[in-house]
């Protein structure tokens, strides 16, 4: 039996921590915000209704006692996050700890990536990732799913595969941190594109085109980034895009659909209740393209209409900037 820690109990945190401990590994969840703690404990999350979870997994708020017999660490909170809760954590992890970025991110600035701002903090961690098409309400139900496992450490790939073996989890492995990485991050620009030409009715052609467009920019920026072209291909790249334009669940494609409808950005955001990390990548992916002079045309148009500049209602005008790029 592992004994992990989720950091953040968000849905993500939580959905993992319960296929976790269904798979029979010890489990506990440190929320550092504390703001769901009483309902946690009494076995109900406010974003999974009518779900009971299990009473094996155990929320806290105590730091160290969540951290100091754990085998694997796994940061889940939101990426705005990390760096704030990097610090919290940082005086309790042991350097023989694995530790798991679940995290999809790419922060402004320093166009770093999750687990490359966790391999800093800790240099002599093994740090690896977990990305990919994972819904946690499907995730949490036990539903069978894929991600995407990047580490560069096979005994780390070795001991993530023993922690989920009893789960209905493929996990093919990968040594591309950054692609796996990059992918996740950059998937969710798109779904908000999609979820506001959804709103607006372009039809499947539309979305198929647009998806299509998004993907290329996808590749190009994070090929520029330094991922391999095949990682963008699977779970962590593709995979992941196809379930976030597809599925009703999707913060990004709703805060998008959102957008679609006329509400402004502030509002949307609220509405949709979680993070949009689709948002937050934003500007990480404009100063990325920006340094390695890469076209982004897709990614750009969704830009400009996150930032107001054109309206959700000219969505179909993508068409005609795409043909300025022939
Ligand atoms: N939901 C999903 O299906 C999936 C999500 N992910 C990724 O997982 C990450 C978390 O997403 P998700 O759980 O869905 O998001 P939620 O909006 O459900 O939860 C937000 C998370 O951020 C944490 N947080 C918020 N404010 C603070 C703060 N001030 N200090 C520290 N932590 C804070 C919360 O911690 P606390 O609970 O302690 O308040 C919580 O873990 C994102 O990067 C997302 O892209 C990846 C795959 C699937
Ligand atoms: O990354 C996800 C599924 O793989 C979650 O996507 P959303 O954040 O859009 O809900």
């Amino acid at each position: 039996m592992l004994k992990i820690t989720v950091i953040g109990a968000g849905s993500w945190g939580t959905a993992l921590a319960v296929i976790l401990s269904k798979a029979g590994n010890q489990v506990k969840v440190l929320s550092l915000t504390k703001r769901n703690l009483i309902s946690l404990r009494s076995g109900y999350h406010p974003n999974f209704e009518g779900l009971l979870l299990p009473k094996e997994v155990e929320f806290t708020q105590s730091v160290e006692d969540s951290l100091v017999n754990a085998d694997i660490v796994i940061f889940a909170v939101s990426s705005k996050y990390l760096r704030p809760s990097i610090e919290v954590v940082k005086p309790f992890i042991k350097e023989s700890q694995l530790l798991i970025s679940v995290i999809k991110g790419l922060e402004p600035l320093t166009l770093l990536v999750p687990s490359q701002i966790i391999q800093e903090a800790f240099p002599h961690n093994s740090v690896a990732v977990l990305s990919g098409p994972s819904h946690a309400e499907e995730v949490i139900k036990g539903e069978p799913f894929g991600m995407q496992l990047a580490s560069v450490d096979l005994r780390a790939v070795e001991l993530i595969r023993k922690a989920f073996n009893k789960a209905n989890v493929y996990l093919p492995a990968t040594d591309d941190l950054i692609g796996t990485q990059l992918g996740g991050a950059l998937k969710n620009i798109i779904a908000i594109g999609y979820g506001i030409a959804l709103e607006q009715g372009l039809g499947t052609n539309f979305y198929s085109m647009l998806v299509t467009a998004g993907m290329a920019d996808l590749r190009n920026l994070a090929v520029a980034g330094g991922a391999a072209p095949e990682t963008l291909m699977g779970l962590g790249g593709l995979g992941d895009l196809i379930t976030t334009i597809g599925s009703p669940y999707s913060r990004n494609r709703k805060f998008g659909q959102l957008l679609g409808s006329g509400i402004s950005v502030e509002k949307a955001l609220q509405q949709v209740g979680m993070v949009v990390e689709g948002v937050n990548a934003m500007e990480g992916a404009l100063e990325l393209a920006q340094e390695k002079q890469v076209s982004i045309p897709v990614i750009n148009f969704i830009n400009n209409i996150i930032k107001k500049r054109i309206s959700p209602t000219k969505m179909k005008g993508l068409v005609q900037l795409l043909k300025g790029t022939y």
